[in-house]
């Protein structure tokens, strides 16, 4: 069973100029223990989706699904209260500045201290004390700090970014979520930093059997650890499965493209040379193409690219889309 699964959610709102549609029938598994890349431009729904899960979406706004399950349960069922406690005890969620989310009038050691649950702690007062202090610096440990003695009694201007995120990654895993959320959490760390934080994602995921739900722009930065990958535009999903297997052969324009200016944005590139980008832009919330949303910026799209497209599937992947690309010969 997957520990999260997520069929056509659908989130509309209404706006100055009428209901727009954010979130058009997305579908998203995810497994126990999984690392799962959703990866989409600037407005393109990540955080949206991500908020769904945790149940903060504005109360105004029109969520539908034909499932929104969490471990066999319905979300979508239950009182906010419920949902409330579902994630306090199984989700945490991490972003992409740490030292914005970290309490700057408080130590390392204060603010892990704080994240352990009462319940995990016992015995005399002594004991209680000497059992916290081990307690957060084996979390400091399991996030990669060796030097947990010096990093416990510090203030989070005192960090460095990558320490500073790893540190918000200790807070976040103390209460051993079934599912972390890390929404964007390397974005602006230069790239040995980024390469360190994703592999500590990876790691964890494995050691705590935690899923971890991670969200970027950059499809090339996903590499070092996930499994499976999720590629969302204007609200839609355009393709998802195994991460490999999505990488290497693309079916949907829409991936193919974000790979190549992925990789073009990380190579040396000669001055003045041309990303390969999509032509046009991103459409407006009022301007929403009919059918599929990337069609007006497809350069393989027809005329019955207005239908919105059935998914389909090969092998590990799933795409929507009527023309894809890099199809087996038969
Ligand atoms: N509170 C809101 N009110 C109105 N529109 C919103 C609101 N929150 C999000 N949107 C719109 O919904 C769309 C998806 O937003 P979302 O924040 O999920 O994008 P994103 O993919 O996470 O982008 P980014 O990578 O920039 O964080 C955007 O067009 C955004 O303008």
């Amino acid at each position: 069973m997957d520990l999260l699964d997520i069929r056509n959610l659908t989130i509309e709102m209404d706006g100055p100029h009428g209901r727009v549609r954010v979130l058009d029938k997305v579908s998203l598994q995810l497994k126990e223990g999984e690392v799962h890349s959703l990866v989409g431009e600037s407005g393109s729904g990540k955080s949206l989706l991500a908020k769904a899960v945790i149940g903060v979406l504005n109360p105004l706004w029109d969520v539908t699904a034909d499932r929104l399950w969490w471990n066999g349960k319905d979300l979508l069922a239950m009182t906010p209260k419920q949902r409330r406690a579902i994630t306090g005890r199984d989700m945490a969620m991490i972003f992409q500045d740490p030292l914005a989310y970290l309490d700057p009038n408080a130590t390392v050691a204060e603010q892990i201290t704080e994240a352990i649950p009462a319940g995990d702690v016992t015995g005399t007062f002594l004991h209680r004390r000497v059992d916290r202090k081990t307690r957060v610096a084996n979390l400091l440990h399991r996030v990669g700090i060796r030097d947990h003695d010096a990093i416990m009694q510090s203030y989070p201007y005192e960090l460095s970014e990558g320490i500073a995120q790893k540190v918000s990654i200790a807070i976040a895993i103390a209460h051993r979520p079934k599912l972390l959320i890390a929404d964007e959490p390397t974005t602006a760390m230069e790239p040995s930093t980024k390469e360190q934080i994703q592999r500590l994602l990876g790691k964890l995921a494995v050691s705590q059997n935690m899923s971890v739900l991670l969200i970027t722009q950059d499809v090339a930065s996903i590499l070092p650890a996930t499994q499976r990958v999720s590629l969302l535009y204007c609200g839609q999903m355009m393709e998802h499965g195994d991460t490999e297997k999505v990488l290497e052969r693309p079916a949907h324009p829409y991936t193919d493209a974000m790979i190549k200016m992925s990789l073009q944005a990380h190579a040396e590139l000669a001055p003045k040379s041309r990303l390969p980008s999509l032509p046009g832009a991103v459409p407006t919330l009022r301007h929403m193409p009919i059918g599929c949303r990337l069609g007006p910026r497809c350069p393989y799209a027809q005329k019955q690219c207005v239908k919105a497209p059935l998914v389909r599937h090969r092998e590990a992947q799933s795409y929507y889309c009527h023309f894809p690309l890099n199809e087996p010969e038969s």
